[in-house]
């Protein structure tokens, strides 16, 4: 029987009493079953017996409360980039770490690719599978599609988190938006990177990308309503779901999740984004939660009262149509990250590690 130990950093973990919340993305592969589940196993295969032992389950660690629900602390960086600030629009300064698993750091790099930041603001993938120390890089755990730290060699993103705040306790979180300037770490909030990114480097890119606005004045009331049910009832909803410890907590998490999956089929049909009639970082919110959604929320989470292919015909078809049409999307999503990242890293709620096969196709075609 597998043992799982809680690293020092886990329980010194502060589990505040914060808004409910949660999680990543890349390049989308499908492959035939036969290498699917060859790439799988070898992977798995070569990790040794006590790095499964040793492997922490993040649900321990964020599941705090006495009735069983899932909290989420709230992330401790929160700074801008602003002209005449400490941290200022430059090029070759920032750097993006981010895990295509997770759907927060998805969110910031949908937003890079479509406002033109990709040369500006260089990113780099942990591989997928959490253990101990949290987020590793390719050097600890050499995994496909996964990166090296270029500016420390770090072995995990808790490196960069100890490098600059050495006392830090909090969770070692991606997305990480860094600052090689000061060394540090500018922001870790996703939903802040992403409006920090919608305009904070618009004199730097081509007029086409500056005039890209995620968060027009026109909508922004509506947006915040969105974001405001969205956020603690969807995105973070699957994860209230699945890291409920509790029959209690467990159905009223999912029951709010499939009610406000309803209004969202209501709002999206007939129409192809969620507020007006353009993209807007309301649809990156939403987005990055959907498409994980068959692959992984549906069994591992156990978000199963319906699938999106089958039981949300406006949200799937407008959940293809951002994927197939946008390459923001497509080139920010890595299937293989994604089912590898949950189903490896949350020994707790998946002890054996074993990772579905289906649905095939991880996204339908148009
Ligand atoms: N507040 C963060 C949440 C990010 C977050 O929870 N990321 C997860 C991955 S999906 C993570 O890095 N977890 C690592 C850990 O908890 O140790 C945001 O929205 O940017």
């Amino acid at each position: 029987m597998l043992r799982f130990t809680c690293t020092s950093h886990f329980t010194q973990s502060p589990f505040l009493p914060s808004p409910l919340r949660v999680y990543k993305p890349a390049q989308v592969r499908t492959l035939p079953i036969s290498s699917f589940s060859f790439h799988l196993s070898s992977r798995l295969a070569s990790m040794s017996a006590r790095d499964v032992s040793n492997q922490s389950d993040i649900s321990k660690k964020t599941t705090s409360n006495p009735d069983g629900s899932f909290n989420r602390a709230p992330s401790s960086f929160r700074n801008s980039i602003e002209k005449g600030g400490k941290f200022e629009p430059a090029t070759d300064r920032y750097h993006l770490y981010v895990s295509y698993a997770c759907p927060w750091a998805t969110r910031a790099l949908i937003v890079r690719k479509l406002k033109g930041l990709e040369k500006l603001i260089p990113v780099s993938v942990v591989s997928p599978r959490m253990g101990p120390n949290g987020w590793p890089f390719a050097n600890v755990d050499p995994y496909a599609e996964a990166d090296e730290d270029p500016l420390y060699k770090s072995e995990h993103v808790r490196d960069l988190y100890l490098r600059c705040e050495p006392e830090y306790s909090g969770r070692f979180t991606v997305p990480v938006l860094w600052d090689k300037k000061h060394e540090t770490i500018v922001n870790n909030e996703s939903s802040e990177i992403i409006r920090i990114f919608n305009t904070a480097f618009n004199d730097l890119v081509e007029p086409q990308y500056a005039s890209v606005d995620l968060y027009p004045e026109a909508h922004r009331k509506e947006i915040d309503e969105l974001n405001e049910w969205i956020y603690p009832t969807i995105n973070n909803g699957v994860y209230r779901s699945g890291f409920a410890t509790s029959q209690g907590a467990y159905e009223t998490a999912v029951k709010e999740l499939f009610t406000s999956l309803d209004k969202v089929e209501k709002l999206l049909t007939g129409k192809d984004y969620i507020v007006g009639n353009q993209l807007t970082e309301c649809d990156i919110r939403l987005w990055v939660t959907i498409i994980r959604f068959d692959p992984v929320y549906v069994g591992h989470f156990k978000c199963n009262i319906r699938d999106i292919r089958n039981g949300y015909p406006a949200i799937n078809e407008w959940c293809k149509k951002l994927y197939w049409k946008n390459d923001a999307f497509k080139s920010s999503t890595d299937f293989n990250h994604i089912k590898t990242h949950y189903y490896y890293s949350h020994p707790h709620i998946n002890p054996t590690r074993v990772v579905p096969v289906g649905p095939i196709p991880d996204i339908q075609p148009l």
